[in-house]
């Protein structure tokens, strides 16, 4: 239940006995081949496995000494990120735990839009937790997850984002922890979530090491040299990372929200500014002031305005096996703008932030390298906001 120093179950007494027949559960499925049979029985359903390609116009924009760009895309699957492979692996779950009713939180709806899709598709009743902000700023996908037959509820507490929405799911999983499982939408909260999470989104990172190496045998190239991700609560980061973990040659780099700039108090990079503590039943990085008040964060994105982490990507902070940059929303503007327009993807922009990232590093990297990218999802959501910063794109 630890990575490193972090991970655990900060957790009330009340949550004790659904969080351990919760492991469980998993333990027991995660060894059960009839499983993951009914899981992969999905693909066709979510649209897996998503395809890795070459990027050829990005990198070229990247310069002509710039290293190759491999986008692995899984805002191509079914409710446009990679949010469905966790959603569908833990109604599997729920269903062994003879749970009937769902919860979830969500920041930028995608989490949100992909539980209520497979409550519909599994018959179970489902409740989203989203904060107000969120919803005015994802209201598309408000929008998408009522047609699901889901209900919003909107969380007008503290910052009214991400943060606020996870508290208000936690608050009402205990109330009724016997018929309800909470589908936790990233790499957080206590063992054995981060665990979970990581488990199923790690299909990610499997798939993209057998394309990289089938679409590379004419080369002799087996593994690409670096792979990139943004970093909300962790999920998109680990599910592409930890295949990669034991490969040394293999550079990790997660790309966190700058929001106005790290030095400017507003973002939301946790492992870039942030320090060891508690939050939501987890010991990680968090962003919070010397008294242990979780500090309020900022982001042009909604799915990465969170003070928290993921500790299984705190451990690879501290280790080194992962480095972490953040990238302002300016930058996430950029990145925006140059996939649509020389890829012709418009991506969520959680996913812009990485793109960011991978033009700087192909340029650092240079000629014959290879980066492949996690672009976790689309834009569509994102399109009014951007729309008012359309004179600056
Ligand atoms: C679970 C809260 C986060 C949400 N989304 C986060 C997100 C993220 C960041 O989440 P992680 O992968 O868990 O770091 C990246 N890309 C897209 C397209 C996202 O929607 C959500 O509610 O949809």
């Amino acid at each position: 239940s630890r990575f490193g120093a972090f991970g655990g179950q900060y957790i009330p007494e009340s949550l004790m006995d659904c969080v351990s027949q919760l492991l469980t559960c998993f333990e027991s499925a995660r060894s059960d081949p009839s499983f993951w049979e009914e899981f992969r029985s999905y693909y066709p359903y979510m649209g897996r496995p998503s395809s890795l390609h070459l990027a050829e116009r990005l990198t070229a924009h990247a310069g002509p000494k710039a290293a190759n760009i491999w986008l692995k895309r899984e805002d191509l699957n079914h409710t446009g990120s990679h949010k469905i492979n966790n959603a569908l692996g833990q109604i599997l779950l729920a269903k062994r735990l003879g749970k009937t009713r769902i919860i979830a939180e969500t920041g930028a709806g995608q989490h949100g839009v992909a539980t209520a899709t497979v409550c519909a598709k599994f018959g179970m009743a489902c409740t989203i937790y989203m904060g107000a902000e969120d919803v005015r700023r994802q209201a598309l996908n408000v929008f998408r997850i009522k047609l699901l037959g889901a209900s919003v509820v909107s969380v007008e507490a503290g910052s009214r984002t991400l943060r606020d929405a996870v508290n208000e799911a936690m608050r009402s999983w205990v109330v009724d922890l016997d018929t309800t499982h909470y589908i936790i939408g990233s790499a957080i909260g206590p063992h054995p979530f981060p665990t979970i999470v990581r488990t199923f989104q790690s299909v990610i990172g499997q798939e993209t090491k057998q394309q990289f190496r089938d679409l590379n045998s004419h080369r002799n190239k087996s593994l690409p040299d670096a792979a990139i991700a943004c970093v909300g609560g962790g999920s998109n980061a680990t599910g592409m990372f930890s295949p990669f973990e034991h490969d040394p040659s293999v550079a990790l780099l997660g790309v966190e929200a700058g929001g106005s700039g790290v030095k400017s108090g507003k973002h939301s990079a946790t492992l870039t500014g942030g320090t060891h503590g508690v939050l939501h039943g987890v010991r990680t990085y968090v962003l919070q002031n010397s008294h242990g008040q979780i500090a309020d964060t900022h982001s042009v994105s909604a799915g990465l305005d969170y003070p928290g982490v993921g500790p299984e990507l705190s451990s690879w902070k501290d280790s080194g096996r992962a480095k972490f940059i953040a990238a302002t929303d300016a930058d996430a503007f950029e990145g925006f703008r140059v996939l649509s327009q020389t890829e012709g993807i418009i991506p969520a922009l959680e996913t812009a932030h990485a793109i960011w990232g991978a033009v700087g590093l192909a340029r650092e990297l240079g000629e014959g390298k290879d980066i492949v990218v996690c672009l976790s999802g689309r834009g569509d959501k994102d399109v009014q906001s951007v729309a008012d910063e359309l004179p600056r794109i």
